[in-house]
């Protein structure tokens, strides 16, 4: 076709649209609104047996015209990860969910997109509303957004069935990916201003722990990652078995062995908010189920230190002298001691309650939850309360070992390897330091201190660390030699106390 020829058929093209819209303009003026009503429908319909697409629109706002539609979000979010690079006019917005700068297509700008090698077309278009703009809704103003979907009517079926779900399932999940995440609390000293119904309150999470930096056996590490991600994905299986989406965590070792960086690890994981339940500030066993109730799905549930936060351990009204010696032991193991919150005495929630909230009872609001609870001494707690099905997975947490050891230095330093790592290996088989110790070493105590300065700072502490593990061992000894000592010597008193009495009988009986 010659460009003379492409001219005079636009130019057709053009002068038809013209007259149909001055016809259109005649009808609408003078004829009555019947005939203008019976006009546009059967002129819709010639143009619907005539054109074989099918268009399908997601209006930003819903009936009640307040609250932005679920869909219209998740269709956001899943063109705005898929039209940001095929799209040539965006717009850059703050997301209000994410800290990130989000881009999405701009209004009357559209996209292809393809699914089981269909192709379809979304479009993001305005239509502007008669009513009156609300006082205290911006969103709801008078433009409102609508994104319209257009496909063949031959892929009907596939599309409606299939490839809607498809994109509010991608959407919803690429918004659980963007949102920011929130550290909720119940502490009291975060308490909620009357006005609000909320019995948490909360700050935007931000914790940088991943599993990449936490530093633990590799094997051990990937064996926690798996179960974890089975556990997000695993909806239906609980469905099938009948089971509350939930799993418990307990998570148990000395001081500074990365029980709450796990937690952190844990969140950043799977994209889950965290509340940290402070249960000594809980009042009752209503409370609690109250609190509960108001946690949203894809949470993580923490009760830090719980031998310390009520009397739930079943051991804590021991006589004193039971006390004493669990005190001996803990000191025999260099642990310090945590005291029992204060305000446990005000604290009614009981045993049986803090049972009832972990076994899902009160779960029927579904969605799945993480329950962790941490110890430094698991030897405390109820076994009711830490048995499997409550906490389905006990994680020992320990001091460092050499693999755990790399992955701080590579962390901390960047080091894969380096000459006084054999010192470290040998030194670590016969110290016991936390990784919070090691962490420590590692840090650069001044702008540029060279890696050999940290490695031989952790040699020293390790070197210490050794010395006051022979130490101990050494009084201990000396503890034991000093009871059979005075063991052989109460015993030795006693023969002597027995030949003495059997000697005077002896006599007496002579006599
Ligand atoms: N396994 C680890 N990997 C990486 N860093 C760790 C690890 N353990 C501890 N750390 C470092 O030590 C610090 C203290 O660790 P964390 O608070 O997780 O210990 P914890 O086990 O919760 O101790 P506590 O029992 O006293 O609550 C963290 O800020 C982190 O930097
Ligand atoms: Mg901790």
């Amino acid at each position: 076709m010659t460009p003379a020829t492409m001219g005079e058929m636009w130019t057709t093209v053009g002068s038809t649209i013209a007259s149909f819209m001055f016809m259109w303009a005649i009808v609408r003026q003078y004829f009555p609104y019947e005939l203008q009503h019976f006009l546009e429908k059967y002129t819709r319909n010639l143009i619907s047996y005539a054109y074989p697409y099918i268009q399908i629109s997601i209006h930003e706002f819903g009936g009640d015209r307040l609250k932005r539609s679920e869909v219209y979000e998740a269709v956001e979010a899943y063109l705005s990860a898929n039209s940001s690079t095929s799209a040539k006019r965006l717009k850059a917005e703050m997301g209000v969910e994410s800290s990130n700068l989000v881009l999405s297509m701009d209004d009357y700008e559209r996209v292809d997109d393809e699914f089981r090698h269909i192709k379809v077309r979304w479009a993001l278009s305005l239509t502007s509303s008669s009513m009156q703009p609300m006082p205290y809704y911006r969103e709801a103003q008078q433009e409102k957004r609508y994104y319209r979907l257009t496909f063949h009517k031959r892929y009907r079926e596939i599309i409606t069935n299939s490839y809607l779900d498809h994109v509010v399932k991608e959407g919803k999940s690429i918004r659980v990916r963007n949102r920011q995440r929130k550290l909720y609390t119940n502490s009291p000293g975060y308490k909620w201003p009357s006005y609000k119904q909320t019995m948490w309150s909360h700050i935007v999470f931000e914790h940088p722990a991943t599993f990449d930096t936490l530093a633990m056996e590799p094997q051990k590490k990937q064996d926690i990652i798996e179960d974890l991600l089975n556990f997000s994905k695993s909806k239906d299986y609980y469905a099938k078995i009948g089971k509350a989406w939930k799993r418990g965590y307990l998570l148990h070792g000395p001081p500074g062995t990365g029980k709450s960086t796990m937690i952190a690890a844990m969140a950043n994981l799977l994209g889950y908010d965290i509340y940290d339940l402070e249960l000594t500030a809980v009042k009752d066993n209503t409370e609690l189920r109250k609190l509960f109730i108001e946690t949203t799905s894809k949470s993580i549930i923490v009760i830090e230190d719980i031998d310390c936060s009520l009397d739930l351990t079943g051991q804590r009204k021991k006589k004193k002298s039971d006390k004493s010696s669990e005190d001996d032991e803990t000191a025999k193991k260099n642990l310090p001691i945590k005291e029992p919150k204060e305000e446990s005495s005000s604290s009614k929630v009981t045993l049986s309650g803090l049972l009832n909230f972990i076994d899902g009872l009160w779960s029927a609001c579904g969605g799945e939850r993480l329950i962790v609870f941490t110890t430094n001494y698991i030897e405390k707690l109820d076994p009711a309360l830490i048995r499997r099905g409550r906490m389905d997975k006990h994680i020992k947490l320990s001091y460092c070992s050499f693999e755990a050891f790399k992955v701080l230095a590579k962390n901390y330093m960047n080091l894969d390897t380096h000459p006084m790592f054999d010192t470290i290996h040998q030194l670590m088989d016969e110290a016991n330091i936390t990784p919070a110790d090691v962490a420590e070493n590692l840090m650069p105590k001044f702008p540029m201190e060279s890696a050999e300065a940290r490695l031989l700072n952790l040699i020293r502490a390790l070197e210490e660390a050794k010395e006051e593990a022979t130490r101990l061992k050494a009084n201990e000894e000396q503890k034991d030699e000093l009871a059979k000592e005075e063991t052989t010597g109460l015993k030795a008193n006693e023969e002597q106390k027995d030949e003495l009495a059997k000697e005077e009988t002896t006599q007496s009986q002579d006599s």
